[in-house]
């Protein structure tokens, strides 16, 4: 599979080692914005920058190069690209986050989240912990996780780094050098806590989850998630 790389960062070059290994060819890495010839590729995978990736993903779309993204920070423009991508009949897959481990971890998180809903006085919380180099804040995978409970339970939206209310869940995101990925749901009473966690080691989980996502889509047409791709939940 012929890859282009949209965004050649931590990621990016995470991305190419593991495509190289199995057996893949990166024929484009884009760092800035630039114009490019994304035609020369048969899959393309964004991992740029926010304000990058709106234009990265219409730009494949309309070009007929089927795109996975894991750009964080973009997702006010996620209806606009699901609409251009069905209009075009093109290929998309967004993740916030593109490992196994975090994708099972979803599943746990909304099961964990159906069973609290039967018992009082617990108080719902997300911590993330990343490294100081990330952009946006919280992480999307905190974003997945709050969504997920939200899905069912009387909570209704998220709170970054505040005091949340009766029916919000508070999100405190840490920023801390070195640290690839983790977080943190906690159910407090007054009696005891119930927690879950992922922490991610490396980012080797993320890069893998990308490229087979990326061979997955290749040829198929539609928007997709990893739910789809790994057939879980
Ligand atoms: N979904 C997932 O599994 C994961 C998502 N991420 C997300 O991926 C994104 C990238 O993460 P990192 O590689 O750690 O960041 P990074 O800062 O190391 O890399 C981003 C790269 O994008 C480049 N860039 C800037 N403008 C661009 C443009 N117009 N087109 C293409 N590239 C451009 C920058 O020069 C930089 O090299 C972030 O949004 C992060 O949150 C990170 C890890 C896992
Ligand atoms: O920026 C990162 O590094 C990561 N970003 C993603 C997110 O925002 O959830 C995924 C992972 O946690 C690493």
């Amino acid at each position: 599979m012929k890859i282009a790389l949209l965004g050649y960062g931590r990621m990016g070059k995470e991305i190419e080692k593991i495509a190289l290994q199995r057996g893949h060819e990166i024929v484009l890495k884009v760092s800035k914005d630039s114009s490019y010839d994304i035609c020369k590729a048969d899959v393309a995978i964004d991992f740029s920058i926010p304000d990058a990736a709106y234009g990265n993903i219409s730009n494949c779309i309309n070009n007929n190069i089927p795109v996975i993204s894991g750009t964080t920070g973009w997702l006010d423009h996620y209806d606009a690209i699901e609409k251009l991508c069905l209009d075009k009949e093109g290929a998309f897959i967004y993740a916030s986050n593109f490992s196994l481990g975090v994708n099972i971890f979803f599943e746990l998180n909304k099961q964990l989240a159906t069973l609290m809903k039967t018992v009082e006085g617990y108080n719902t919380s997300i911590e993330e912990i990343h490294h100081t180099k990330k952009l946006d804040a919280p992480s999307g995978t905190a974003i997945t996780l709050a969504e997920g409970i939200i899905e069912d339970s009387e909570k209704t939206a998220w709170k970054l780094d505040g005091k949340a209310s009766e029916n919000t869940i508070p999100i405190a995101a840490k920023r801390i050098p070195g640290v690839p990925g983790t977080h943190t749901i906690s159910y407090d009473s007054d009696i005891d806590s119930i927690e879950i966690k992922h922490t991610a080691h490396n980012r080797q989980g993320f890069a893998l989850g990308a490229v087979v996502a990326a061979e997955w889509l290749q040829h198929r047409k539609g928007v997709f998630t990893m739910k789809d791709v790994l057939n879980i939940g």
